[in-house]
C-alpha cells in the first residue's frame, strides 16, 4: 500500500524550474532513498511532502492527506528531522524532548524513546555540548516523538564519523522494524545501498531512475571497477574510449576505470602493448556509486 504519492510535482524559483515533474510512490514500511547531485531538487521535493513548501503544480498525498492543505493533520502522521539551527544551543536533551512532546496530541513516551536512542544518560546535557552523533540521535528522537507513520530524514549522517554513521544506520533499521516508513535523502551511496529498499535518483529536478539499489547497479552499464597505479604515462581519455568503459579517472597516482569484463581485457592488452606495469591492480564489482555516476553524468 502506498503511503506517499507524488505525481507531476513542479516547483520553480524566479522562473527557474528546480523540481520539474517529479513522481514516485513510497510503500508503507519501506525505506525509500532520494539521491541526487547538489541542487537536484531533493530537499525541495521532500519539503513539499512535509508541507513546508507549496508546489506550483502536481499532486502530493501522505496517507491520503494533501500536505499543503492539511498541515495540522499531517504533523500527526509525518515526523521530520529538524535542522540544528532550529534548536537552541543551551536547551538540554530533556527540555527539547519535553517541549516537542508537548506539541503533539499523541506523543511517544519520550523517556523510552531516549532510552532506545541511547540518550538516557544525556538528559541534562545542553544541545551544544552533545557530540555530532548524539545530536543526530536527538534529531531522530524529535522526528519520532509524535509517533509518526512516516519519518523524513534529510542528510541525516552528513558530518558524522564512520562509526557514528554506522550506529545511525542501525537506528534507522530499528525505526523501520518498529513499523515506520522512512524517507531518506542522502549523498552517501553506501548508505543508500545498505538501507534503502528502493531509491529515486534525481537529476536537475527530474527522476532519472527509480529501483532497488541492486536493480540500479545491474541496469548500469558498468559491472566492474578496475584500479591500478600505472608505471608509465597513460591517458584517461584513451582508457574511457575502450570497449564498454563507463568512466576513467585519476585518484592520486591511481587510475580508476568502470566498465565491463571486456573493458578489463582491453585495458590489460593496452598495458601489455605499451609495456606499462600496473601496480596494485584491483578489479571489484561495481557499486551504487558507479550506477549513480552513470545516471547523473556527475563527478562526486
Ligand atoms: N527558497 C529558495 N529560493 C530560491 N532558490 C532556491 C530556494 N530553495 C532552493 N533553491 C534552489 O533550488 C535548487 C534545488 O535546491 P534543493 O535544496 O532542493 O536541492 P538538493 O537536491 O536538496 O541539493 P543539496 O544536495 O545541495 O542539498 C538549488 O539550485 C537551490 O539553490
Amino acid at each position: 500500500m502506498a503511503i506517499i504519492e507524488v505525481n507531476g510535482l513542479r516547483k520553480s524559483y524566479a522562473g527557474r524550474p528546480v523540481v520539474d515533474g517529479v513522481g514516485f510512490t513510497v510503500e508503507a514500511g519501506e525505506i525509500f532513498g532520494i539521491l541526487g547531485t547538489n541542487g537536484a531538487g531533493k530537499t525541495t521535493t521532500v519539503e513539499c511532502v512535509e508541507g513546508l513548501r507549496h508546489p506550483d503544480a502536481g499532486r502530493v498525498r501522505v496517507a491520503g492527506l494533501d500536505p499543503a492543505a492539511d498541515r495540522d493533520r499531517l504533523t500527526r502522521i509525518l515526523g521530520a528531522q529538524l535542522q540544528d539551527a532550529q534548536l537552541q544551543p543551551k536547551i538540554t536533551v530533556r527540555e527539547a524532548l519535553e517541549l516537542h512532546a508537548a506539541c503533539h496530541q499523541n506523543p511517544a513516551d519520550w523517556r523510552a524513546l531516549a532510552e532506545r536512542l541511547g540518550l538516557a544518560d544525556r538528559f541534562g546535557t545542553r544541545f551544544a555540548e552533545l557530540s555530532g552523533g548524539q545530536q543526530q540521535r536527538l534529531f531522530i528522537a524529535l522526528a519520532l516523538i509524535g509517533n509518526p507513520q512516516v519519518v523524513v530524514l534529510d542528510e541525516l549522517t552528513t558530518g558524522l564519523d564512520p562509526r557514528a554513521r554506522r550506529d545511525t544506520w542501525q537506528l534507522i533499521e530499528d525505526v523501520r522494524a518498529g513499523g515506520v516508513t522512512v524517507v531518506l535523502v542522502t549523498h552517501f551511496m553506501e548508505e543508500a545501498q545498505r538501507l534503502c529498499d528502493r531509491v529515486a535518483v534525481l537529476d536537475r529536478g527530474r527522476v532519472v531512475a527509480l529501483d532497488a539499489p541492486s536493480g540500479l547497479i545491474h541496469r548500469s552499464a558498468a559491472s566492474v571497477v578496475m584500479s591500478f597505479t600505472p608505471l608509465g604515462a597513460l591517458d584517461t581519455g584513451e582508457l574511457a574510449a575502450l570497449p564498454g568503459a563507463g568512466s576513467a579517472t585519476r585518484q592520486g597516482d591511481r587510475v580508476v576505470i568502470s566498465g565491463t569484463d571486456e573493458t578489463v581485457e582491453s585495458v590489460l592488452s593496452l598495458l601489455a602493448r605499451r609495456g606499462i606495469t600496473a601496480r596494485e591492480l584491483r578489479v571489484t564489482d561495481a557499486t551504487l556509486d558507479e550506477a549513480f555516476l552513470a545516471l547523473t553524468g556527475a563527478e562526486h
